[in-house]
């Protein structure tokens, strides 16, 4: 996960300590030669200060490798700023692990770029809500994980003892519903559903209704793979909202498709607010471009990421996880 990633932030870190050695070499030549137990004393003292000159070549070619690893521009910029905040002026003892410092200084700049400006507890917003069901809406791109997704959430729900019942509003795509379906009957829960060509609305409200009639905790809808040419899906999506008064819509995005996911994002949020995302095969992410920009980008937090094809394999989201992905341990 995250590899090239990885890789690049590392290069950046050896560039910018590679620079700081140099302007320690020439502090320590002004050292007039002493005896070694006087050198030892006043290298502790000597310290280099980082200068902008000294990170701007390793800043410009870290801002074409994140490019590169599909970060958004705007995300990129304002890593950039941050970086240079958190590194320039700050002055390095000689003979300190500079490489710590210049580590230390990217895992803050990611952390507040990750940082939502609000946090969601699905659980507790959920069992929160007094007047049952708590209705959530997918909206996404063909072939992004929604609907293996959905599935992972009703069981994530299932086993936190809510009781879930899914609504089959893609009435668009061919095999839709039975693929909905068979995911549902394996991890046991109901779905409402009409014919293909039905009113995806009127498949969503039928969901609302049984859900109320029986005490169900959560209403999960899914919808149409969208378009954003396609006009006529994105005014169905408007109308679900409007039908359905979702308390969350939740965007679902391929992570391999990195900047077009966070371009696609975008646009749905401005068609329909987006509150929260899922970043679904983030298992086969090397590049963490749409990770990384995202909630940047759209100002909604990523509540889970997918991790692998299983029902258990998707998992809460914060900057912390990210962080420690790529630089903690292999
Ligand atoms: N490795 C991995 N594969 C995933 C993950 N999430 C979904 N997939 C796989 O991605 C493929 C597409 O997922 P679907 O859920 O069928 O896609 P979809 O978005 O419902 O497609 P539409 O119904 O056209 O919108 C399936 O083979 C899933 O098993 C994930 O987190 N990791």
């Amino acid at each position: 996960m995250f590899g090239k990633l990885r890789e690049k932030l590392k290069k950046f870190t050896q560039t910018v300590e590679e620079k700081i050695e140099e302007e320690e070499k020439v502090v320590e030549k002004k050292t007039p030669e002493e005896t070694e137990e006087k050198k030892g004393f006043i290298e502790r003292l000597l310290q280099v200060e980082i200068k902008e000159k000294d990170i701007e070549d390793a800043l410009d070619e870290l801002e074409l490798e994140l490019l590169e690893a599909d970060v958004a521009l705007e995300t990129v910029e304002a890593l950039r700023e941050k970086i240079k905040e958190k590194l320039v002026g700050r002055k390095v003892r000689v003979g300190t692990n500079k490489g710590k410092i210049i580590e230390e200084a990217l895992r803050e700049a990611i952390t507040e770029i990750l940082t939502p400006e609000k946090r969601i507890d699905l659980i507790e917003m959920i069992k929160s809500k007094e007047e049952k069901p708590f209705v959530i809406a997918f909206v996404g791109f063909n072939g992004s994980g929604k609907t293996t997704t959905i599935a992972k959430l009703a069981h994530g729900l299932k086993k936190n003892g809510l009781s879930v019942v899914i609504a089959a509003s893609d009435t668009f795509r061919a095999g839709a519903i039975e693929q909905l379906e068979e995911h549902a009957k394996r991890v046991g829960v109901k779905v409402i559903k009409h014919s293909y060509g039905a009113d995806p609305a009127a498949v969503a409200y039928d969901a609302i209704q049984h859900a109320k009639a029986r005490g169900i905790d959560v209403v999960l809808i899914d919808t149409a793979g969208r378009n954003e040419l396609n006009r006529n899906l994105m005014d169905e999506m408007k109308k679900i909202a409007r039908v359905t008064k979702p308390d969350l819509v939740i965007f679902v995005g391929d992570s391999l498709g990195g900047n077009s996911v966070v371009e696609q994002a975008k646009q749905f949020n401005e068609a329909v607010r987006i509150d929260g995302v899922i970043l679904t095969k983030l298992d086969a992410d090397a590049r963490g471009g749409a990770a990384l920009s995202i909630s940047h980008a759209i100002g909604a937090p990523i509540l889970f990421v997918g991790v692998g094809q299983g029902y258990d394999d998707l998992r809460p989201f914060d900057e912390k996880w990210f962080v420690e992905r790529i630089f903690g341990e292999e």
